[in-house]
């Protein structure tokens, strides 16, 4: 519920304080939160849940789990105020009812409700509405003196569009605008004035009807959007799993928008309750956290009611609303009396205003001057925003990677049988089937490592997942992964619009963003395809079958996808090669350069270089995802490996950059032609002393930096998603694998699991394990040394280390197989021989041969002849030496100095340019043979030996 007071503009209240008899004076203060946990819901009682949460007393709420789930930790959360089961709706309203009054006073206020699906938001937020309404009638009858209009208007954000809900035919998506004055506002939301508190609760009454409400498995009617009644009530939507509430089609995509734009509110809030230091706020990524910006750390009273359900069942959901609610209290606002002045106050004030302003019209100058400080200070603050955004979206990279290893480390804690409602974490096992030969080109594995090798496929077998664990994991990845898609879709939309924005007076460009648009057509297409085909499986699977069929099913619906997954990042891929070409085209680029101080050729050539916003973003670009039939890691392997100067240089500073003058774009939310200002930005005054030319200028520099940026962000996708498929794949093969091994898929019951090993004790005895494999199948020393030096025991690094396992056994099985035969032909590509191999790195090691002489000076080669033992007198002495490196997988000093080495000598800076997901891995099901060979990427092709 947000209660503005009418009249005045709050943006200008803010910046332009005035004398009025409440003061202006801000006071500093934090949201207020409560509690409310509801009663065990019929459902929740049929289903014979448990009552988890207990109001010890009336801040204090605990979580008690029950006896028998030992695993579970008991916690204790404070707030406000706590109310449980047994309060009513008007104890609840006491809670805020302060927060709801001083609107009276001048002073924005905010009420609204969060919590997960069916935890009583509707229910609690309809009371908070009517108590609020009869005391604002209350208040209004007691105070005769003074005239009140009281407004009204209602809009619900349903799928990220904004609906008026008292105005059905004002269409299904109103736009946001930035108005200088007013901030975000919605264009042509119906304002209607309401005679009485009969008419306003009428009003309510209609907005309530116009909501978007849907049957799910949780709540019957639960709403589907999040509602905003600017008196104004907020009512969320509440976040939702689709594991719980069944969710497919039209309401699966409701929930995704959902939860993203609850996601937003959770990122805001974090952010504000870390205090200043936190920086750039994300207002802008959901519309439900733009209309609410002045709630949330902004001028206002704002107090949040969390709702929860008292279900052992929604423990989890439960806690994470704890949590958001523990992050808000720690949020601050700074709410003002925002315009409670008389007539004549307002005459004196609109007089020194017009004063002001005439006098500004007089001496243009120094207004422009200010205006260019105003614009150079917009433009480090862009700068410092895209800064966090980037660091943002590292962090939600990080975090899903660690959500990834707590899962993993959980579903390794639990027995499998409790796994059955919880989302499960993606277990890594490995379980290698059929026989293993040991025998090699005459290098035998030993006893010790044949051991080792038997004990290790044991612990991977002993950590194998149940199948329904594994089914429940391939559903939670396709979900992930079409919030991603939706997010890609986001993106494209605004780069569509900025497209549109570069249309106008850019004719060089035309045939590019020509070409562009078709992209972004195309890739849409092919993205709704895999939605669809999603979609419609996840429904046939949600049928009552046994665990074994469904598996089944869903391996050959996850190859049914792969092609149009393939597709899709083929299409990114050539989305973002046409934004590169659209950036180089800019005519901008040169006409800046006019403006400014000269330039040299060199320093007019970088201002053309693809996106630098920062250096990771740029060094992701040039990673491929590592499931991608396409990549780009081969430039960046050859560049590094010849040790050419990279076209892209991260380390030059972004003054070389077209568009880091900074002013947003004018522009409405579908790229009209508004003049707006961006969130957070001091507002521009509209004079005659602005020089058109120049803001015409700074705006297509603005649009093509966001151009780029988008950039950015649809690289980060492509990263997530092709991530995304490959633990997808790998799920797969381990369903494959426990078939092979004679599991049987039909049948749930689950051996007794023995203890898990830790993490750095698998990964030393896989790490061993794969040495010795590369020394038995003659593989790449590059690529050895690549491998060696990226992973190094990294919890994170499980899945590399798993696959690249897996394939060496593989290998390992296949060259036993073909043995020195000529090399056997898969379709028309011929696949490895050992012969073959051995050759490959035999010319691996002449290459590095040459690049010792270039590399070291004769004085360095000799103490590296005199350390690795090569006769002082020796011939073909670096022949000698390089023949040296990579040859005995036992001794581990042996192996990290030829690692080191051929570092070196190849240009591989360890731990530093070469990123762990430029590794091209073709991971591809055991039945497709070649690509399976293949694996990783073959360093030799790269170096053309
Ligand atoms: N405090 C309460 N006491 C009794 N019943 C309640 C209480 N809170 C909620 N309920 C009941 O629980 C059900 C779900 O509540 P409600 O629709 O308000 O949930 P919601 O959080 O708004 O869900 P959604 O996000 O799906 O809209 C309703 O039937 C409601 O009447």
């Amino acid at each position: 519920m947000t209660v503005n007071t009418p009249a005045t503009p709050v943006s200008k209240i803010d910046r332009t304080p005035v004398s009025t008899p409440g003061g202006t004076k801000v006071k500093e203060e934090k949201i207020v939160v409560t509690v409310r946990l509801r009663p065990l819901s019929r459902r929740e009682q049929s289903l014979k849940d448990q009552v988890a949460w207990e109001c010890i007393d009336d801040q204090t709420i605990v979580f008690k789990p029950p006896p028998q789930d030992r695993l579970l930790t008991p916690a204790s959360y404070t707030f406000d105020r706590i109310f449980g089961p047994g309060s009513s709706t008007e104890t609840v309203y006491e809670g805020v009812k302060n927060v709801v009054l001083s609107a009276l006073m001048g002073i924005n206020a905010t009420i609204f409700a969060y919590g997960q699906t069916s935890s009583g938001k509707t229910y609690t937020m309809r009371g908070i509405t009517e108590k609020a309404v009869n005391d604002i009638y209350t208040h209004i009858m007691n105070t005769p003196e003074r005239d009140f209009t009281l407004k009204i208007s209602g809009m619900e954000i349903y799928n990220e569009n904004v609906r008026d809900l008292l105005n059905s035919d004002s269409g299904r998506n109103l736009k946001l605008l930035d108005d200088p004055e007013k901030g975000t506002v919605v264009e042509k939301l119906v304002e209607e004035t309401a005679n009485s508190d009969q008419h306003l609760r009428h009003l309510i009454s209609i907005c309530e009807a116009q909501r978007q409400v849907g049957e799910t498995a949780l709540n019957d009617t639960s709403s589907r959007s999040h509602q905003i009644i600017r008196l104004n009530f907020v009512d969320l939507a509440g976040s939702e799993r689709a594991s719980q509430t069944h969710a497919d089609g039209a309401r699966l995509r409701e929930g995704c928008h959902i939860n993203l734009s609850l996601m937003t509110l959770t990122t805001v809030i974090r952010k504000l309750s870390v205090g200043k230091r936190s920086g750039h706020i994300p207002y802008r990524d959901s519309k439900l956290t733009r209309i609410l910006q002045h709630s949330l750390g902004g001028n206002a009273r704002t107090a949040i009611i969390c709702t929860l359900s008292p279900a052992l069942s929604h423990v989890e959901q439960s806690r994470n609303t704890l949590s958001f609610a523990t992050r808000a209290k720690e949020v601050t606002n700074s709410a003002q009396v925002n315009m409670v002045v008389s007539d004549k106050q307002l005459v004196i004030h609109l007089q020194k205003e017009v004063a002001r302003l005439e006098a500004e019209l007089r001496t243009p100058e120094p207004s422009a001057r200010l205006d260019s400080d105003a614009l150079s200070k917009e433009k480090d603050l862009k700068i410092h925003e895209m800064e966090m955004e980037i660091e943002e979206l590292k962090r939600q990279r990080d975090f899903a990677q660690s959500q990834l290893d707590v899962l993993r480390r959980k579903i390794q804690e639990q027995p499998a049988c409790h796994a059955s409602e919880s989302p499960s974490p993606v277990v890594k096992c490995l379980s290698f089937s059929g026989p293993l030969s040991s025998k090699l080109d005459g290098k035998e594995l030993s006893h010790r490592d044949k051991t080792r090798n038997t004990t290790g496929r044991q612990t991977m077998r002993q950590s194998s997942t149940a199948p329904f664990t594994l089914m429940q994991e391939i559903r939670k990845l396709e979900q992930l992964q079409e919030q991603l898609g939706e997010e890609a879709n986001r993106a494209l939309e605004v780069l569509q619009k900025e497209v549109a924005c570069h249309k106008q007076g850019n004719q060089d460009a035309a045939e590019t963003i020509a070409k562009l648009q078709v992209e972004i057509r195309e890739m849409r297409a092919v993205k709704s395809v895999a939605k669809q085909i999603e979609v419609g499986d996840m429904a046939a699977a949600n049928a009552n079958r046994s665990v074994g069929a469904n598996l089944k099913e869903e391996i050959s619906r996850l190859h049914s996808q792969g092609s149009t997954i393939a597709n899709l990042e083929e299409q990114l891929e050539n989305v973002q090669k046409s934004i590169d070409k659209l950036v180089l085209s800019l005519p901008s680029n040169n006409e800046q350069s006019n403006d400014a101080t000269p330039k040299s050729k060199g320093q007019l050539k970088k201002k053309t270089l693809p996106l630098s916003s920062s250096n990771s973003v740029n060094r992701q670009n040039r990673i491929r995802s590592p499931c991608s039939p396409l990549s780009s890691a081969r430039d960046v392997l050859e560049s590094e490996i010849e040790n050419k100067a990279p076209e892209c240089d991260d380390n030059k500073p972004t003054e070389a950059l077209p568009g880091s003058e900074k002013v947003t774009p004018a522009k409405s939310e579908d790229g009209g032609g508004d003049i707006t200002s961006r969130e957070g930005t001091p507002c521009h005054r509209r004079s005659s002393s602005v020089n058109m030319r120049k803001m015409h200028k700074m705006f297509q520099n603005a649009a093509e930096e966001n151009v780029r940026s988008i950039r950015a962000y649809v690289t980060e996708l492509k990263e997530r998603v092709a991530k995304l498929q490959y633990q997808k794949q790998l799920l797969v093969c381990q369903v494959l694998e426990l078939e092979a091994a004679g599991y049987d898929l039909d049948n749930e019951s689950i051996n007794e699991q023995e203890p898990p090993v830790p993490w750095n004790i698998t990964f030393h005895d896989w790490r061993q394990q794969i040495i010795q494999l590369w020394d038995v199948c003659h593989v790449s020393i590059i690529h050895r040394t690549q491998f060696y030096l990226l992973f190094k025991g990294d919890p994170a690094d499980q899945i590399y280390m798993e696959v690249e396992l897996r394939r060496l056994t593989w290998l390992q099985q296949h060259l036993a197989e073909v043995g020195n035969a000529s090399p056997a032909h898969f379709g028309d590509e011929p696949t490895i021989s050992l012969s073959s191999s051995i050759r490959a790195v035999k010319r691996e090691r002449e290459f590095l041969a040459k690049r010792l002489m270039t590399r070291f000076t004769s004085w360095e080669r000799d103490a590296l002849y005199i350390k690795w033992d090569v006769p002082i007198d020796g011939k073909q002495r670096k022949h000698q030496f390089v023949n040296k490196l990579w040859t005995d997988p036992h001794d581990a000093k042996h192996v990290r100095e030829s690692a080191e080495m051929v570092a070196k000598l190849v240009g591989f800076c360890e731990g530093g340019n070469v990123s762990k997901e430029m590794f091209e891995l073709n991971f591809a099901l055991p039945a497709d043979k070649r690509t399976w060979i293949l694996g990783w990427n073959p360093i030799s092709n790269l170096l053309h030996l």
